[in-house]
């Protein structure tokens, strides 16, 4: 099944990104994985969805494909209103530099430069200006004020995450997706980036999509989607810490 392009479906509407019939296999025949098996999702414009699941339901998977950094078998994503099945690699490499920021578990921050060099660098390699008023809101938000000119190798862990976080907000991204952001984190310095990630969204308008196996990270989002062996398994808004245990006791036991 495959949409009109530029059309957000009449059961998502105000999507920021959103996919239809998704299936992603891997191999074939009897061996073949079905990473993902049919998935419909939408992902609100200007909130913040936890995406959760046992090991191996299809969670990274699914991000990959909605971020374009992996093809979908078969199906429809969209990122407003792009759809990412029709895009050549030159187009896809553009996107994600422009309407997709990224947060990954491993900070990815490049070694010799600052930080205010890391949060412009996707700017800086597409070419961008840099709007001076909200890489300061930005910084601010993150608080990052009076870190700006340190080495990453300077910077605490979650002071690297935070500046993965500026460098994720500042080209203004349709969505960002954040693959455990918090998982090389300590508590603390994981809570500060996750109250971040809930800020951006509340304060700044961000759209943020999160895979985590962490039901205290999950529950900053305003809502969890459950994923298991490859289809949506559940799916609660305003997310508490005990309302997310009760979802993944209803699923598969490694959740
Ligand atoms: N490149 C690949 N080749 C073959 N199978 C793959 C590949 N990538 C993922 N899979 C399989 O697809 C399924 C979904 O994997 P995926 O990584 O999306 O799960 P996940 O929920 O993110 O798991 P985890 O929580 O362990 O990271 C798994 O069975 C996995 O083994």
């Amino acid at each position: 099944m495959s949409l009109p392009a530029t059309t957000a479906p009449a059961d998502a509407p105000g999507a920021a990104a959103w996919a239809r019939a998704l299936v992603k296999t891997y191999g074939s025949g009897p061996t073949a994985v079905h990473a993902l098996d049919g998935v419909d999702i939408d992902f609100a414009a200007g909130k913040f969805t936890a995406i959760m699941g046992p090991s191996g339901s299809g969670k990274s998977t699914l991000m990959h494909c909605m971020a374009g950094l992996d093809t979908a078998t078969s199906g429809t994503v969209m990122v407003g209103a792009k759809e990412i099945g029709r895009m050549k690699q030159r187009e896809l490499t553009r996107l994600r530099r422009t309407d997709l920021g990224f947060i990954f578990q491993s900070f990815n921050l490049i070694p010799t430069l600052t930080a205010a060099e890391n949060i412009t660098l996707p700017l800086d390699i597409a070419r961008r200006p840099v709007d001076r008023a909200w890489f300061d809101e930005v910084v601010a938000a993150v608080g990052l004020g009076d870190r700006l000119k340190h080495k990453p190798d300077e910077l605490s862990g979650g002071q690297q995450q935070r500046v993965a976080c500026a460098r994720a907000l500042v080209s203004r991204p349709a969505v960002v997706f954040a693959d455990e952001p918090t998982g090389n984190l300590d508590s603390h310095s994981a809570g500060e980036v996750l109250a971040f990630l809930r800020r951006s969204v509340e304060d700044l308008g961000q759209t943020v999509v999160m895979v985590t196996h962490d039901p205290r990270s999950a529950s900053y989002a305003h809502r969890v989607v459950f994923l298991a062996d490859g289809r949506i398994a559940g799916d609660i808004a305003d997310p508490t810490h005990e309302t997310i245990l009760e979802a993944l006791a209803g699923l598969a036991p490694d959740a």
